[in-house]
């Protein structure tokens, strides 16, 4: 079945003093193609750890994650790897997905021309769309990732997972830290990519307005579980 489902999945980390601290405890959650997802929660609620099992980042202790049918139990990086072009996250720090030291377009390059069989001028086309979508400056693109704002690297984060197109789109706290005028533009632009392209997202947020604004589902975390299902009607 289509989607990017967990059932029951727990996590435990280690702790200290010998601690073990539960972050997530029998959780499930469904992804459907092309619906709007929020998941809202205190911190330290497990929200970040939710969406690091989905994206394969880690493995759950306990339960499963599908991806359109397949078990990802026991994938490898390189397994994940392959599913890619269909799931993509863009986390707070977005260091962990851009390279440093390359530019943003050659960073954006590498993931479309690994992930998409876009040609040249194509994929020209659409950085350079996605970008006047995003409200940003195309010089940007030409700056290494280590002398932009974290805000600027969480957009242009954001940019290269878009410009693969994925069917699955997981956002840690992209919004956070922008000022107004720079969320608004974001959420403009999820809103515009949910409408045209089908995607199916996941917002992770402090902020209950755009979680209002943007979903169809509001999932509230609590102490590792979720505690609140709330559907728009
Ligand atoms: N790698 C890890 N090792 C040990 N503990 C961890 C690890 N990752 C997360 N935790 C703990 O798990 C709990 C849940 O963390 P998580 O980052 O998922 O919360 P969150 O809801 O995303 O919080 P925030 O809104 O502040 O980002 C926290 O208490 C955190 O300290």
């Amino acid at each position: 079945m289509d989607g990017l489902i967990a059932e029951h999945i727990s996590k435990t980390y280690a702790g200290t003093h010998g601690l073990s601290f539960a972050a997530l405890r029998d959780v499930s959650i469904r992804l459907e193609p092309g619906s709007f997802t929020s998941l809202v929660g205190e911190s330290g609620s497990g929200k970040s750890t939710l969406a690091r099992l989905l994206v394969g980042l880690e493995a759950p202790d306990q339960g499963a994650i599908f991806l359109d049918g397949e078990d990802t139990s026991g994938w490898s990086t390189e397994d994940w790897r392959k599913r890619r072009t269909k799931l993509q996250a863009v986390f707070q720090d977005a260091s962990g997905t851009l390279n440093p030291m390359r530019s943003i377009r050659s960073n954006v390059e590498e993931a479309m021309v690994n992930l998409t069989s876009l040609s040249k001028r194509q994929r020209r086309e659409r950085v350079g769309e996605l970008m006047e979508l995003t409200h940003m400056e195309e010089r940007l693109l030409e700056i290494p990732a280590r002398q932009l704002s974290g805000g600027e690297q969480r957009r242009l984060s954001l940019v290269r997972a878009m410009s693969i197109r994925p069917k699955y789109l997981i956002l840690d706290e992209v919004l956070s830290g922008l000022d107004l005028i720079s969320a608004d533009a974001v959420m403009r632009v999820l809103e515009q990519y949910h409408r045209e392209f089908d995607c199916a997202f996941l917002l992770i947020t402090h902020d209950m307005d755009s979680a209002y604004r943007l979903s169809d589902t509001i999932l509230t975390m609590q102490a590792g579980q979720i505690v609140r299902v709330g559907i728009k009607q």
